[in-house]
């Protein structure tokens, strides 16, 4: 292949709430078994890409532990393979990343002692199935500085507010970005994702950085917009990405959409993940389930319904579930009813507990609190 990749992760964010006060958003699970950087990796390992660096910082250690082995994704190999970058303090650097842009500089002997013509930077927490092989021939075609992935998301009810907004020209030029507006022009965003060539991003961003800026958008993609040829490839497929309660939610609720499905997990290539070593669930009598996902190492004995239970989960007798995420190990007594609910990782709730909104919000349940309304 004819690229390296870089995954980027570091970013603070909170508002996930409780969700991400251990983890960062690209550990954040999806789809019942899966973690957001899966898709990332995958999408580096299905085109192609022998060389991955992810680049981290804030509450690092879960996405490390799940990166224990770069064989989940078929990394592990003698040349490239799987680098996992936090910050370092040394003689000529005692910052913790000031940006995207610093978290690159801060690691561009990566990119220097590469010697792949291009290099494609993504975000962890992107939910999404690209093929890097025809973006990088669209951006040789287009003879392209910079290509940027966007979206159309006419037909999505998602926050445009939240997303880098793009204005391109019949040629996919991109003559404007406007990084998370408040008054959203247009419906075509940036995905985050982006192709260049190695050596055009170690000259931009050692530039930025004797300059003292540290953003990948704001310092080069929104300063060099006219001086530089930045053109937007297209994604017509399934695009998220997690930013807050609502996008994380609806991003796994899609995967109860036998399309989405399909498309992730039945068509080739597929997602990879790290494997774990669970029972398979058990449906006890009187347990009724529909339309779930149910991961291994489940224990059900009430009603489940629309709704997603990741690893080790357990239901007790006569409880209900509804339009819910149920995260790995959380354990759910008798006689319980959740609705429109995101039971965090670990969370105990006993017999006799409700949690429903009645203006059907999303609550987040952390060990008996309701802390998100
Ligand atoms: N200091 C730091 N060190 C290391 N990593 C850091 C970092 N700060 C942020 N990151 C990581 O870089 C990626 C981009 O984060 P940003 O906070 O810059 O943008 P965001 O993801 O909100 O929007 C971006 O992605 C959306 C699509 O989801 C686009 O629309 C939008 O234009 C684009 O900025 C994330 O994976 C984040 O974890």
């Amino acid at each position: 292949m004819r690229a390296i990749g870089v995954i980027l992760t570091g970013g603070k964010n909170e508002k996930l709430h409780e969700l991400t006060d251990n983890r960062i958003l690209a550990a954040m699970p999806i789809a019942g078994c899966y973690r957001a950087i899966d898709f990332s990796l995958s999408n580096m390992t299905n085109s192609g890409i022998k060389k991955v660096a992810v680049i981290t910082q804030y509450n690092s250690r879960p996405l490390i532990e799940h990166l224990s082995s770069s064989k989940w994704w078929d990394f592990g190999r003698k040349q490239g393979g799987l680098f996992i970058f936090s910050p370092n303090r040394s003689q000529k650097s005692n910052f913790w990343y000031r940006g995207t842009a610093d978290a690159i500089y801060q690691n561009l002997d990566y990119l220097k002692d590469s010697h792949e013509p291009y290099a494609i930077i993504s975000s962890g927490n992107v939910i999404c199935k690209v093929d890097y092989n025809k973006i990088l021939e669209y951006h040789v075609d287009k003879r392209a500085d910079i290509t940027i992935v966007c979206k159309d998301m006419k037909n999505t009810n998602e926050d445009l507010r939240r997303f880098g907004m793009v204005l391109k020209n019949d040629e996919n030029r991109i003559i404007d970005f406007e990084e998370k507006p408040l008054e959203p022009q247009g419906t075509i965003i940036s995905t985050g994702i982006y192709v260049v060539r190695r050596r055009l991003l170690i000259e931009l961003i050692e530039e930025i950085l004797s300059g003292e800026r540290y953003d990948i958008v704001n310092d080069i993609i929104i300063r060099y917009r006219k001086q530089k040829k930045i053109y937007a490839y297209m994604h017509n497929e399934y695009f998220n990405s997690i930013a807050n309660v609502e996008s994380y939610y609806n991003c796994n609720m899609d995967f109860l959409d036998k399309n989405n499905r399909k498309y992730f997990f039945g068509n080739f290539p597929y997602i990879s993940s790290k494997v774990q070593d669970e029972p398979p669930a058990k449906y006890n009598s009187g347990s009724v389930i529909s339309n779930s996902l149910i991961s291994g190492g489940c224990i059900i004995n009430g009603k489940v319904n629309n709704s997603i239970l990741f690893r080790k989960v357990f239901i007790g007798k006569n409880t209900s579930i509804n339009n819910s995420i149920i995260l790995d190990g959380a354990y759910i007594g008798n006689n319980c009813c959740i609705e429109n609910s995101i039971v965090n990782t670990d969370t105990v709730i006993g017999d006799d507990c409700t949690y429903k909104d009645r203006k059907g919000n999303i609550k987040i349940v952390v060990n008996r609190e309701c802390i998100y309304m």
